[in-house]
C-alpha cells in the first residue's frame, strides 16, 4: 500500500477512530485497523468499531473493512471446551456456544485449536481467508456471526498439521491464543479431543477460566469425557460443567422422540463428578446440514437456537458469579 492510500484512508475515519489509530493497512483489497480501545465499554467499542467500518467501506480498493481493538484493560476469560473423545460435536458446541454468547451481546472470539480436525472456518463460514499478522500478531478473521475466530487450520496446509509433533503443535496453539484478541471478554478454544500435548500447554500457559466438556450419551464417551474431566480438575481448571450432545433424535415424519444413544448419561455421570449439568442439544439433522453450510444453527430461531442460547446463558452465568473461582 502507498503512503498515499494509507493517508487517504485515515482522512476518512472520524475522529475518534483517527486518535485511537494504532495502525492501518490494506493488501488485497482488505483494509485491517487496529484501534487503541483503552476505558471505552464494550457498548463504546462496539460504536467505534462500526463508525470506522462504515467510514471506510466503499472507499477506493477497499471491499472489505477489518477492525481489531487493542486495550490493556479488557479482563479476557478462556472458556476451554474439550471432550474426551473425537466426533462427539466439541466444534460444533464450540462454535454455537461462541454464537450464542456474542448474540446476548458478549465480546467473544473463537479459538480452533483441534489440530487434527480443524473446523471452525467451515462452521462459520470463513474458510479460504488467512489472517494478518500485526507486530507480529495474527488479526482474527471477523466472520459474519459476530464472532472472529484464528484457526490451526490458518496455520497449516489441509492435512499437515496431523503430522506435526506435540512441540509444534504447542507453538501454533500459542499464536493463535496470543492474536490481537483484545477486543475479546471472552475467548472460546475448540480443544483437540483427549488428553495430549496442545491440552497441556492450554492448562499450563493460558490457564483457562473454565472448561465445558461434551460427551454424546453413550457410555464409551461418558468415559472418556470423565478422564478429560479429570485431566482439566487435576490442572486446576475448574470444570463449567457438562453438555450432553446428540441427545433424543425427534423423527421429522412423525415427531416421535427417540434415544439412539442412550439418554440422561451425562447428566449421571456430571453427578457423579460432582459437577453441574448444561444440558442436552439435540441429535437433529438441521443441526449437521446448516453446520456444514457454515450457518450456525444458534445464529437462528427455533427449538436448536434456544438449545444453544441456555446453554450459553449458564455459561455466562458462570463467568459472571464463578470467575473468582478461577482468579482467586
Ligand atoms: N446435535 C447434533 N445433531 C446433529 N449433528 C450433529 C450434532 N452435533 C454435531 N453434529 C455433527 O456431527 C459431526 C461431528 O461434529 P463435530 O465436528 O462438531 O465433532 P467433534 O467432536 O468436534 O469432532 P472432532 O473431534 O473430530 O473434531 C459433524 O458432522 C456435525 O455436524
Amino acid at each position: 500500500m502507498s503512503n498515499d492510500q494509507a493517508e487517504g484512508l485515515k482522512a476518512l475515519l472520524p475522529q475518534e477512530a483517527a486518535t485511537r489509530l494504532q495502525s492501518l493497512r490494506v493488501a488485497d483489497g482488505r483494509a485491517t485497523l487496529v484501534l487503541d480501545a483503552t476505558g471505552l465499554d464494550s457498548s463504546a467499542r462496539s460504536a467505534l468499531e462500526a463508525a470506522a467500518k462504515q467510514a471506510l467501506s466503499g472507499a477506493e480498493g477497499v471491499a472489505e473493512v477489518r477492525v481489531a481493538m487493542m486495550a490493556d484493560k479488557v479482563e479476557r476469560r478462556i472458556i476451554a471446551v474439550g471432550s474426551g473423545k473425537g466426533g462427539v460435536g466439541k466444534s460444533t458446541l464450540a462454535t454455537n456456544l461462541a454464537v450464542a454468547l456474542a448474540r446476548q451481546g458478549r465480546k467473544v472470539g473463537l479459538v480452533d485449536a483441534d489440530i487434527y480436525g480443524p473446523s471452525q472456518a467451515r462452521l462459520l463460514g470463513t474458510e479460504g481467508q488467512r489472517p494478518v499478522a500485526h507486530d507480529s500478531k495474527l488479526v482474527p478473521i471477523a466472520s459474519r456471526w459476530g464472532v472472529p475466530v484464528l484457526s490451526m487450520a490458518h496455520l497449516s496446509d489441509p492435512g499437515q498439521a496431523i503430522a506435526w509433533r506435540g512441540p509444534m503443535a504447542a507453538g501454533a496453539l500459542t499464536q493463535l491464543l496470543e492474536g490481537h484478541w483484545d477486543g475479546a471478554e471472552i475467548l472460546i478454544v475448540d480443544l483437540p479431543p483427549g488428553t495430549g500435548d496442545v491440552q497441556l500447554t492450554m492448562l499450563q500457559k493460558f490457564k483457562p477460566a473454565g472448561a465445558v466438556i461434551v460427551s454424546t450419551p453413550q457410555d464409551l464417551a461418558l468415559m472418556d469425557a470423565t478422564r478429560a474431566m479429570e485431566l482439566f480438575e487435576k490442572g486446576g481448571v475448574p470444570i463449567v460443567g457438562v453438555v450432553e450432545n446428540m441427545a433424543g433424535y425427534a423423527c421429522p415424519h412423525c415427531g416421535e422422540v427417540s434415544d439412539p444413544f442412550g439418554a440422561g448419561g451425562a447428566e449421571a455421570a456430571a453427578k457423579t463428578m460432582n459437577q453441574t449439568f448444561l444440558g442436552r442439544i439435540p441429535l437433529d439433522m438441521s443441526i449437521r446440514l446448516d453446520s456444514d453450510a457454515g450457518q450456525p444453527p444458534a445464529a437462528g430461531e427455533g427449538p436448536q437456537a434456544q438449545a444453544f442460547a441456555d446453554l450459553a446463558r449458564k455459561v455466562g452465568e458462570w463467568l459472571d458469579g464463578g470467575a473468582s473461582k478461577a482468579h482467586p
